[in-house]
């Protein structure tokens, strides 16, 4: 939903020098996407008598400074390595796997057919459940880690920081969550942990005939708990507009996963904690990115935020905390 860089195609030209793919054929926004600005940019290359077209996404880095990049790129490189289809940084001449542009960190990723489903089924749950379950496996020998950034601190900062733009009874709800997360909070981190991909919604996974053609922005991976990814599909994946939870995507979803890595008694236990945990951090980040200021520059196309009362009808919704 957003574009916040402008790029001439003077700029891109001269960024794209500092690739070998070819010549700068055309190039358009990008408008979905919240936290970056992204662009599809059209290459032809040449390759002896031969000459190809080559679709790759651009996007400069809006909040992540370069210096937090290495973490986000060579996960997506060794994921890629394994076979996952998810977008490898494309090298420059110089070996660098991202440049800058208009002052910003910008990467070229190969551009994945498909699309993302709107109204997924039980099959499309199933295959993403196993599909995560992999690439939790997958990345147990990454070697870099990341804390989580929207751990209690920041939902206690975020709430302090809300307190003027909810109403009572909103932020009650939001006081309560809080403090049911930090009650329980030992017993979920003592679930299975590693990295995770951290932003499971629905647009960041494309299908092309049925399969998953792609996984996409991984800027929020980090270590946690395991079971968040699923939790956050769940919310996203498997729920109607009041917040109700759809039983056989869910189970299919779960099911998915456990047949790669079956899931343990304390994960079963804490299931809902999960998926309550999940919609709280979205809200507070949606709340977040539409009421405080200093979030987020203007977008010079669309809207910038999706919906935090969709989270906020699903904490409710869930039950754990009246
Ligand atoms: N590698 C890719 N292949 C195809 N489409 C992509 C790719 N990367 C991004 N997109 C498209 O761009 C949109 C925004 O990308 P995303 O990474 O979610 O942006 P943001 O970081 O701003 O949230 C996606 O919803 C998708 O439509
Ligand atoms: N998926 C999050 C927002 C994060 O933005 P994204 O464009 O990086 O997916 C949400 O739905 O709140």
């Amino acid at each position: 939903m957003a574009v916040y860089t402008s790029v001439t195609q003077g700029e891109l030209t001269e960024f794209l020098a500092q690739y070998s793919l070819g010549t700068l054929l055309s190039y358009s926004e990008i408008g979905d996407g919240i936290e970056n600005s992204n662009y599809f940019v059209t290459v032809e290359g040449q390759t002896g008598q031969d000459t190809h077209q080559q679709k790759w996404v651009l996007t400069l880095f809006e909040n992540l400074k370069e210096s937090q990049l290495p973490f986000f790129l060579n996960l997506m490189s060794w994921l890629a390595s394994k076979g996952f289809s998810v977008p490898a940084p494309c090298p420059r001449h110089d070996g660098a796997i991202n440049g800058m542009l208009k002052g910003k960190p910008a990467i070229l990723v190969p551009c994945f057919s498909g699309r993302s489903v709107e109204r997924p089924n039980v099959v499309h749950c199933e295959q993403l459940g196993r599909y995560v379950a992999n690439m939790h496996q997958a990345l147990v020998s990454y070697p870099q880690t990341r804390n989580s950034p929207r751990n209690i601190e920041w939902m206690r900062a975020i709430e302090a920081r809300l307190f003027k733009v909810l109403t009572n009874s909103e932020s009650a709800l939001v006081s309560r969550s809080v403090n049911h997360y930090q009650n329980i909070k030992a017993q979920m981190e003592s679930c299975p942990a590693g990295i995770v991909h951290g932003d499971l919604f629905r647009d960041n996974v494309l299908f092309d005939k049925g399969e998953i053609s792609g996984v996409i922005d991984f800027f929020h991976a980090c270590n946690d708990s395991l079971l968040f990814d699923l939790a956050v599909i769940a919310n996203d994946w498997t729920t109607d507009s009041n917040g109700q939870y759809d039983k056989a995507k869910v189970d299919s979803l779960l099911q998915g996963y456990s047949s790669v890595r079956p899931l343990t008694n304390s994960e079963r236990l804490l299931w809902p904690d999960f998926q309550h945990l999940a919609a709280l951090r979205f809200w507070l980040s949606r709340l977040e990115s539409r009421y405080l200021p200093g979030y987020q520059q203007e977008s010079t196309q669309g809207d910038k935020t999706k919906d935090p009362d969709e989270l906020k009808r699903m904490i409710l919704s869930l039950g754990l905390v009246g």
